[in-house]
């Protein structure tokens, strides 16, 4: 099934890339999500988007740090840590404002905080134009994070357009939302590799890719962390150009960087220089070396200014405590008429003032009432469609993990070597023990193989699927049923062509009806450790500790289920059987295989006691049960395994609800 078309012909693109020149058919009272039509019936979303004015004031962030991470002799349970520091400003729309500072100095939390995402400890105010972060909000703001997190091995164009159908509103049509894609890759100049891998494209196309994935939702305000970091820099000018149209269009957009070429330091409008947490420097780029120099800190000349100022601040604690000291007296406060000099003040014209309170220009007829008066929607679109285009993208990186030619030499081969093996046994008595071992076999080799591989599923997903919930993208119960339901079978079709030849080339049991059973076990406990694997996966957020986890379990239940010792001591064996999930499908298996009264041959009567004083008689099949120690019934062995499989599925879903990947960053 596939939600995505991929021949988007060329009257389509070039429909989206001349977009520009339509007229509006619909304006949305409270939401920024405009579409426009073409003169040939195509719709895409207006360019437009509202106005937004960030402005924040006296922004502070506490956190209290376990004390013993910090000393480990410490008394206390927790230390107070200041991570912001009474920090001001404002971003007008069609402004890109840079935030820079060393390495720690808090430039990921000013933008987590100012987009509304880890708010505990932050005292202060935040406005968007009049009105202080909602979740109603979430949409209007876009946040590109450091990493580029996607599922790499979706082509670009696929990437965008499932966030696109996911992530834009349900009063869209399917049209809409593929029109808005092009515009994106258009607008991000990814069309060339527009249908390459992302595993495969560069480091700059691969930050346009997850711009553009936030940009989708045509946000009036977008925050970014570092999104040049890793770039050579023809591709860091190309991104901050590309950042600059976006700022044209009205866009409000607020970036960390590191170390950005003058080229790049000049064009921003606005920088705000941050050390442990307190600004040091808020004012126009050109102006930071001239304000510095007031303070005795005169940079050589022919310095790269953004050099400059990053050896400063980066310089020893003092010359930092002297900055944050200086920027205190000097900062202009807005409503503030009473400046205080006890320090050089010469350096106050090149500051910008501090907002002292929420000063947004009310007037610009583009700010929009951001608080949605109905009721909106928590969720873009509904469950059943979110349950669909995550089923498609799920069931296309599925199949592409699991259907590699190496997978089928796998599953293949194995299933020959078993066939070979066990190869044609007689229908004797002597052949009960191979008979036996036959089953626990398979009944082992493929859930085994299934509990590993779906330990690094969650692991593996985890960041991306966080990332797309960050911004409101889906409910977690759609993904995860969507999953299961992709994954399942795909897992399943590998054990189906197993089974196929290794049952039929060792003569197990030739009734067609039989074989369907034993498949059908071999599958559910397939599923069963699918379900185990998903749930330490999701428990257990380091990848060794859930390899040594399951490694455990699956050992310590082989064990309890009596396999390898016919003997265990009564306490141990007598509730431990039960938890092995290996015995119930070996058990019911056993029973299927010497089912329908099939005529043995005896041989000397080791297994089977009726032989014993008849060596050249036979017995029926279902006698050779006696020598095993064959707990429940068929039946009721299906609803056991299949009891697992819902409860441990479960339990897999409540850990990755519950159970949170961040490693306790802000
Ligand atoms: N949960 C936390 N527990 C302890 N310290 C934290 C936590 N979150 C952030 N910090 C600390 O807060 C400070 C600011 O972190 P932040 O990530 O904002 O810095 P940054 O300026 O973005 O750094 P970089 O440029 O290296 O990305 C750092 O010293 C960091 O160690």
């Amino acid at each position: 099934m596939s939600f995505i078309n991929e021949g988007f012909n060329d009257t389509e693109q070039k429909t989206a890339s001349h977009s520009r020149k339509e007229h509006y058919i619909e304006m949305r009272e409270v939401d920024t999500l405009q579409t426009q039509v073409s003169d040939d019936g195509a719709r895409t979303l207006a360019a437009l988007s509202s106005h937004i004015t960030v402005t924040f004031h006296n922004v502070s962030k506490v956190i209290n740090v376990p004390a013993k991470m910090i000393d480990s002799s410490s008394k206390e349970r927790f230390i107070e840590r200041k991570l912001l520091d009474q920090v001001s400003g404002q971003i007008q729309p069609g402004q890109i404002v840079a935030l820079m500072g060393p390495s720690g100095c808090g430039k990921t939390t000013l933008l987590n905080t100012l987009a509304g995402r880890a708010l505990n400890g932050v005292t202060g105010n935040i406005w968007f134009n009049d009105q202080s972060y909602d979740r109603s909000m979430k949409r209007k703001l876009a946040y590109v994070l450091q990493q580029d997190l996607f599922f790499e091995q979706l082509t670009v164009k696929q990437q965008l357009t499932y966030t696109g159908l996911l992530r834009l509103p349900s009063h869209l049509s399917k049209n809409d939302k593929l029109a808005q894609v092009e515009q994106i890759i258009d607008q991000l100049r990814i069309r060339k590799c527009a249908n390459t891998p992302i595993t495969l494209i560069s480091g700059g196309e691969k930050k346009r890719v997850n711009i553009g994935t936030e940009l989708l939702t045509n946000p009036s305000v977008i925050f970014l962390d570092e999104p040049t970091s890793g770039l050579d820099s023809t591709s860091a000018v190309a991104l901050i150009d590309v950042l600059r149209e976006l700022a044209m269009q009205g866009k409000t957009i607020i970036t960390s960087i590191h170390q950005p070429s003058s080229q790049i330091f000049q064009s921003f409008d606005q920088l705000i220089l941050l050390a442990d947490g307190k600004t040091i420097f808020m004012g126009k780029p050109l102006d930071a070396l001239p304000y510095f120099a007031t303070l005795g800190h005169q940079s050589p000349p022919q310095y790269n200014p953004a050099d400059y100022v990053m050896d400063l601040v980066n310089q020893d604690m003092k010359i930092r405590e002297e900055l944050k000291e200086a920027y205190l007296q000097n900062k202009i406060n807005t409503n503030d008429k009473t400046i205080s000099n006890q320090y050089s003040t010469a350096g106050r014209q090149y500051l910008l003032a501090e907002p002292s309170g929420n000063v947004a220009d009310l007037t610009n007829p583009d700010n929009v009432n951001l608080i949605s008066t109905k009721q909106e929607n928590k969720w873009p679109i509904g469950f059943l469609p979110q349950l669909l285009i995550l089923f498609s993208r799920a069931f296309r990186l599925s199949g592409k993990a699991q259907f590699t030619r190496l997978n089928f030499i796998q599953a293949l081969g194995l299933a020959v070597v078993t066939g070979l093996c066990w190869l044609r046994m007689d229908l004797a008595e002597d052949t009960i023990p191979d008979r036996s071992s036959f089953i626990f076999f398979i009944m082992v080799f493929w859930p085994l193989h299934t509990l590993y591989n779906s330990l690094l599923s969650f692991p593996l997903e985890r960041a991306v699927i966080e990332k797309e919930r960050a911004s409101g993208s889906y409910r977690l119960s759609s993904y995860f049923l969507a999953k299961s339901l992709a994954e399942a079978p795909l897992k399943l079709i590998l054990p189906i062509l197993y089974l196929l030849i290794a049952y039929w080339m060792a003569n197990i049991n030739n009734n067609v009806g039989i074989f369907l059973a034993v498949l059908i076990f071999q599958l559910l406990s397939v599923l069963v450790a699918e379900s185990l694997g998903l749930f330490l996966g999701a428990t257990l957020k380091n990848l060794q500790h859930g390899m040594t986890a399951a490694t455990l379990l699956v050992m310590s239940l082989m064990l309890l289920g009596g396999f390898y010792v016919r003997n265990l001591p009564h306490w141990l064996g007598v509730w431990g059987k039960w938890l092995s999930f290996f015995k119930y499908a070996y058990d019911a298996c056993l029973q299927l295989q010497f089912k329908g009264g099939h005529d043995y041959r005896c041989v000397d009567g080791t297994y089977v006691s009726s032989c014993r004083n008849n060596p050249n008689g036979t017995f029926v099949s279902e006698d050779a049960l006696e020598y095993f120690d064959v707990g429940l019934n068929i039946g009721l062995n299906f609803l056991v395994l299949f009891a697992m499989f819902v409860v441990f599925r479960f339990f897999a879903y409540l850990s990755l609800r519950f159970i949170k990947n961040n490693s306790g960053r802000t």
